[in-house]
């Protein structure tokens, strides 16, 4: 048989299991592999809201699990095996993802959230091959995920019930084993059922076969694209082009994809393809088609938190299509493609009783949530894409036009209308509440008795600091226009004692006096000039010994950013940690510290040398 011999490869190499799951382990050993097996201690503690798809978060917990044993066998053996294999099974439903249950509840939430739908299992798999070198360990990772859909039948709760009782699904993702009782539940799967139970073996042996048979060129031109996968194009929501695609189809990555995100095509697709050849065809360009009806995705977003969709399910789901129109006075058949389609995309979840929200919309796309984002969807639909939509002109006009496009909130806050400013001031708010803390607590700040949030806006960081060092005396100074407005944000409570808002424009009028000056998310909206002209009169306005705190988008190669786009597309250049550094030392700041604040921000602390 075919797979055999790559089986086989493994033959003559130490190889372990990063796994204490029963079921890889049978499956491996089934399959002929010789290995031990090591469980892995990494905690299954990541962020799953920084991951993009469910897969991405699955392929990376699952590197980190062998990781983790290549490490510490290293450590205390000074030599590492030859090959360590990592797993992580994930069920998703939508962009929520379901792992082991904690209890008995749980288990019953996650069967119920799958009761009568589908869903998708993705197994992340990671194969270490690590190498001792003068007591270090090297170690190279192939990653790759598999997906296969699985449906349930509808289930009464006494089964519901009677199968949580048997104790099966307490160590099972999603709460089920399909491969013992769990079968019962369900009506059909589509893919590969080894991939559900806990390891996808076919593809772990097409990977082997990539790594240890590389293609000869001639196989190469002649390999067959056999997994197209389908784009959604939302056509159907426009009226000219209605009848498009199906918008439950959303794009799904390929199940034979070899690397975990971007261009998957770019490696031989299969032995199977490599070997049998196939007439020649470009990569599938699935990255790029994905970027052509990203805008749309977008509106469809904007335009459900336009409509307050997500506050009617809070308050009243889930619903029928029809009685969502009627509460929200909208042409019914219309409403049900925009359903459907925020079900595409992992905001709504459709199930027999009809739309819900999903946790992230509840989290995040109601307006009264603690960490609502509607202020910054409103801002974006209502600015951002009409600015955006003069980019090309922007680009052919040259620098200032470029800055009148793209850095434009700054400016035309300036002198547009106060619903204009009320909406700035609400998508920074919304945004800023899911920073602050984090920025606020990057360094021990406890030396400076006073600091001036420059730009500090409706002051939410201001609280935060004010929270967080009981000392602390802030000033938040912003242009008069937001400094009038800033007490609709304010919510009260002892700190706010602390706190004054001082109107005034950051760069024309003298900064009010401040231990530590606080920049934040500020920088990156200003060209070169403007920047070197703040930061001098930041410069000039701090004694020495104190402090000068900017916190940035984090830059791609520091890891966390998640949208380059968005960060190359404000006006200023995107800097790095180091140019931060660099350009708080050029304005006389000295001991200059970086960290790194959450998952979406670098801050920098710089302390001002004597002149
Ligand atoms: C959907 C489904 C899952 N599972 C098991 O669910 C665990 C997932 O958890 P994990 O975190 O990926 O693995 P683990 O069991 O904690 O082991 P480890 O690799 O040490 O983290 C694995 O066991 C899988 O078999 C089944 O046995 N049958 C099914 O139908």
């Amino acid at each position: 048989m075919v797979l055999c011999p790559v089986i086989g490869k493994l033959q003559h190499k130490r190889v372990v299991l990063a796994s204490a799951s029963p079921r890889r382990q049978e499956i491996l050993s089934n399959a002929g592999l010789r290995f031990e097996v090591v469980p892995s201690r990494f905690k299954e503690k990541l962020h799953k809201a920084s991951f993009a798809t469910p897969y991405a978060y699955a392929v990376e917990t699952a590197k980190q699990k062998a990781l983790e044993v290549a490490g510490r066998m290293h450590q205390k053996d000074l030599r590492a095996p030859d090959v360590v294999i990592g797993a992580d099974t994930i069920v998703a439903v939508g962009a929520m993802i379901l792992e082991k249950p904690v209890d008995k509840q749980d288990a019953y939430r996650m069967l119920s959230r799958l009761n009568g739908k589908e869903h998708s299992v993705f197994t992340g798999v990671a194969i270490v091959h690590c190498c001792s070198k003068d007591g270090r360990l090297d170690t190279e990772v192939s990653e790759f995920y598999e997906e296969t859909t699985v449906k349930f039948s509808e289930l009464s709760e006494e089964l519901l019930w009677e199968y949580i009782n048997s104790g099966e699904p307490m160590d099972k993702a999603g709460g089920y084993g399909i491969q013992a009782l769990g079968g019962m539940l369900v009506e059909y799967v589509h893919g590969d059922f080894l991939n559900v139970v806990g390891f996808p073996l076919n593809h772990f042996c097409k990977e082997l076969a990539r790594l240890y048979y590389p293609p000869r060129p001639e196989d190469l031109r002649r390999v067959r694209h056999d997994s197209i996968p389908a784009v959604d194009t939302f056509e159907n929501l426009s009226d000219s082009e209605a009848g498009g695609s199906d918008p439950g189809q959303s794009a799904k990555g390929g199940r034979g994809g070899e690397q975990v995100d971007g261009d998957r095509s770019q490696a031989p697709r299969t032995l199977d393809a490599a070997l049998n050849g196939a007439e020649s065809r470009p990569p599938f360009p699935t990255g790029l088609l994905e970027l052509m009806d990203g805008f749309k995705a977008s509106k469809v977003l904007f335009t459900a938190c336009k409509l307050k969709l997500f506050d009617v399910l809070k308050d009243q789901g889930p619903l029928q299509a029809v009685d969502v129109a009627r509460k929200l006075s909208t042409c019914a058949g219309r409403t049900e493609q925009l359903l459907d389609v925020c079900a595409a995309l992992g905001l709504l979840e459709k199930t027999h009783r009809g739309y819900g929200n999903t946790e992230v919309a509840t989290l995040h796309l109601v307006s009264d949530g603690e960490h609502s984002l509607q202020g910054l969807a409103e801002y974006n639909d209502a600015h951002v894409w009409g600015v955006f939509t003069r980019l090309g002109l922007a680009v052919r006009e040259g620098a200032d036009q470029t800055r009148g496009a793209l850095g434009a909130m700054e400016e035309e806050r300036l002198s547009q209308s106060k619903e204009l400013t009320l909406q700035f001031m609400r998508a920074k708010h919304s945004l800023s509440k899911l920073t602050a803390h984090h920025v606020a607590t990057a360094f021990d700040l406890s030396r400076f008795a006073s600091a001036c949030d420059l730009g500090g806006c409706t002051g939410i960081l201001a609280r935060e600091l004010a929270q967080e060092y009981p000392r602390l005396q802030v000033t938040v100074f912003d242009l008069p226009e937001v400094t009038e407005l800033s007490g609709g944000f304010q919510r009260g409570g002892r700190q706010t004692e602390r706190i004054r808002f001082v109107p005034g424009d950051i760069f024309k009028d003298s900064l009010p006096e401040a231990d530590l000056y606080v920049l934040s998310r500020i920088l990156q909206d200003w060209p070169d000039d403007k920047l070197h002209k703040l930061l001098s009169r930041i410069s000039s306005s701090c004694k020495p010994g104190g402090g000068l705190l900017v916190a940035e988008a984090a830059a791609e190669e520091e890891g966390a950013s998640r949208s380059p786009r968005l960060r190359t597309l404000s006006a200023g250049q995107p800097r790095s940690a180091d140019e931060h550094r660099r350009l708080l030392q050029r304005h006389g700041f000295r001991d200059v510290r970086v960290a790194r604040a959450g998952d979406l921000l670098c801050v920098v602390l710089g302390t001002r040398a004597a002149p």
